[in-house]
């Protein structure tokens, strides 16, 4: 997939969704990462072709979303809270969904993301976490050139997140808006991150993991480090270093750390707060 962005906003009124955004990408799988508020569903937005730049443009492999009218056959979109008012049952929905030419492994899909279990509830009435992995169903099993999701695992247990993320993982012509950063690493090989409507980083999961900082995980939530470590961040018992790879294999065999991976989208993040 070619995503190119050129000088692109969007206001709301006086508000700026986003304003004077630019990148190109050629990746199968971009993330748009950012803090909350930082202009991630407004670009969804356009990309879906639901909205209209105020200025610049957008192009998804050589065309503009929000001025194609068959823009439907072509692009399939999830919005983070997925709202079903009609009073028909979950069987209903996964009915008409396998006598959909467009849709397969409808049945297996349903077994893996757990939704057997409430076939019988009606859709207007489902927790978030159900509504979710319904939307995610119809996005999972339908075929289509570009899928676009915001937050798909937002209201999702880890173990279903996980799983959405694997299968996501295998997708081709995928965006995907999401705040967590486990999750964008899990999935995309490109990465934009916003912040108050700004690109404040973008590149390639080569470039994202090419500095010399590492994610901590301490043994004990009162552990601290020592030695030649430089301590960045601290979440908690993960914490961010710029450190030598051999200076944190030490410290994991004296048992002061229970392990450390390249730091990624953490970092990035942090560094642009
Ligand atoms: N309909 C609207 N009317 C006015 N301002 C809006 C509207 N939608 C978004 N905004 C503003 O535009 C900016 C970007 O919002 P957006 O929803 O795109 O951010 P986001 O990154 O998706 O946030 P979150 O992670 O919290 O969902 C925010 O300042 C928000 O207040």
């Amino acid at each position: 997939m070619r995503l190119k962005v050129e000088n692109l906003g969007v206001n709301y009124g006086r508000v700026w969704g986003v304003r004077g955004l630019n990148f190109e990408a050629k990746a199968d799988r971009i993330a748009i990462v950012g803090h909350n508020g930082s202009g991630k569903t407004t670009l969804l937005s356009v990309l879906s072709g639901l909205r209209k730049p105020t200025e610049g443009r957008a192009l998804i492999n050589g065309w503009e979303p929000y001025r194609r009218s068959d823009r439907w056959s072509v692009i399939r979109y999830s919005f983070e809270k997925p709202q079903f008012s009609i009073p028909v049952k979950v069987s209903d929905l996964v009915e008409a969904l396998e006598t959909n030419e467009s849709c397969n492994r409808v049945d297996e899909l349903v077994d893996a993301l757990g939704i057997r279990e409430f076939l019988d509830h009606r859709l207007d009435g489902l927790s978030s976490g159900q509504a979710q992995l319904c939307n995610l169903l119809t996005a999972l099993a339908c075929d289509s050139e570009v899928l676009i999701l915001d937050e798909p695992t937002s209201h999702l247990d880890a173990y279903r997140a996980g799983l959405i993320d694997e299968m996501l993982s295998k997708r081709k012509g995928l965006i995907i808006a999401t705040h967590d950063p486990e999750e964008g690493e899990a999935v995309a090989d490109y990465f934009v991150i916003l912040k108050e409507g700004k690109i404040v980083w973008e590149g390639s999961r080569r470039k994202l993991f090419a500095e010399g900082i590492y994610e901590v995980t301490l043994s004990g939530i009162d552990e601290t480090i020592t030695g030649n470590v430089e301590v960045l961040h601290r979440f908690g018992a993960i914490v961010v270093v710029r450190a030598e790879e051999e200076e944190l294999i030490e410290l994991m065999r004296s048992g002061k750390i229970a392990g450390f991976k390249r730091a990624g989208l953490r970092y990035a993040y942090v560094e642009s707060r």
